[in-house]
């Protein structure tokens, strides 16, 4: 059985370095007592989410309201800072360009090192496999991702993540570095595995997107669910994700 469970979750960013810490600062902090500064941010506040086989689930709300925030801390990214998550099922996080990798490995490693995180032993057939997706130049294989153009680097992590079935899908809007021609190859993609996945998280801001693709829809503010939307009929696995780049 696959499911979500999500309950009275926050998660505070702390703050460092952001404050100013010179002496003089500090000196006047202890004489004038400055009770009210803020050290951390609540980017998720209170959120209580259930979410079973079938649920096709819709993040939206403005920017810095939390979603990427949310998806995070169910992938497992973060650990929340207080309520409690507990996810049944294999997580297919596609969240962005920064998330596991190593800048310095080259390709190959990495590519090596995601599977391993995702739970599989890496075998030369699945690496192989895996870079006749991204279309790239056998040679790059062995370059440091960090020489990698942002296009390119997206094309070795979106045939890394989408390589194997998820039980559970959370995508980020994230497609948009890549060319037209691996637009629709990776939408292809994509669209068998949203099909093949029990429960599927998009956070987007292409609300006729959402409405098209989700039976629910979540809004977010400052961290909070401000409201919950059910979508009545939504088109069966419409991802588009072209329009999301518009
Ligand atoms: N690494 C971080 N360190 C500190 N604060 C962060 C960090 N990442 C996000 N935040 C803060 O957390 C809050 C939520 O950010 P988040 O990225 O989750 O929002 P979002 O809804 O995904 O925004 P967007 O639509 O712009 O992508 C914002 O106030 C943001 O400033």
């Amino acid at each position: 059985m696959v499911s979500i469970s999500l309950h009275n979750v926050g998660l505070d960013y702390p703050l460092y370095g952001a404050y100013d810490y010179s002496l003089k600062r500090r000196l006047l902090g202890h004489l004038i007592r400055d009770p009210g500064e803020m050290r951390i941010i609540r980017a998720v506040d209170n959120v209580t989410i259930e979410a079973e086989t079938g649920a096709r689930i819709g993040l939206a709300g403005p920017n810095g309201s939390g979603k990427s925030t949310l998806l995070r801390l169910i992938a497992g990214v973060y650990p929340p800072s207080s309520g409690s998550i507990a996810v049944r099922g294999n997580v297919v996080p596609l969240l962005g360009l920064n998330a596991g990798v190593n800048l310095d490995f080259v390709a190959e490693d990495n590519i090596a090192l995601l599977l391993r995180i995702s739970g599989r032993k890496p075998t030369r057939a699945m690496i192989e496999e895996i870079w006749a997706f991204t279309e790239l130049e056998a040679r790059m294989q062995r370059v440091p991702l960090r020489m990698f153009s942002s296009g390119m680097l997206m094309r070795v992590l979106f045939a890394t993540a989408t390589a194997f079935p998820a039980d559970i899908l959370l995508l980020d809007e994230w497609l948009s570095v890549v060319d037209e021609n691996f637009a629709e190859k990776a939408q292809e993609r994509l669209l068998n595995l949203v099909s093949q996945a029990a429960i599927v998280i998009i956070a987007s801001h292409d609300q006729p997107l959402l409405r098209r693709t989700c039976t629910r829809i979540i809004n977010l503010d400052h961290g909070r669910i401000a409201s919950t939307v059910t979508v009545t009929s939504p088109a069966a696995h419409a991802l588009e994700l072209r329009e999301k780049r518009a």
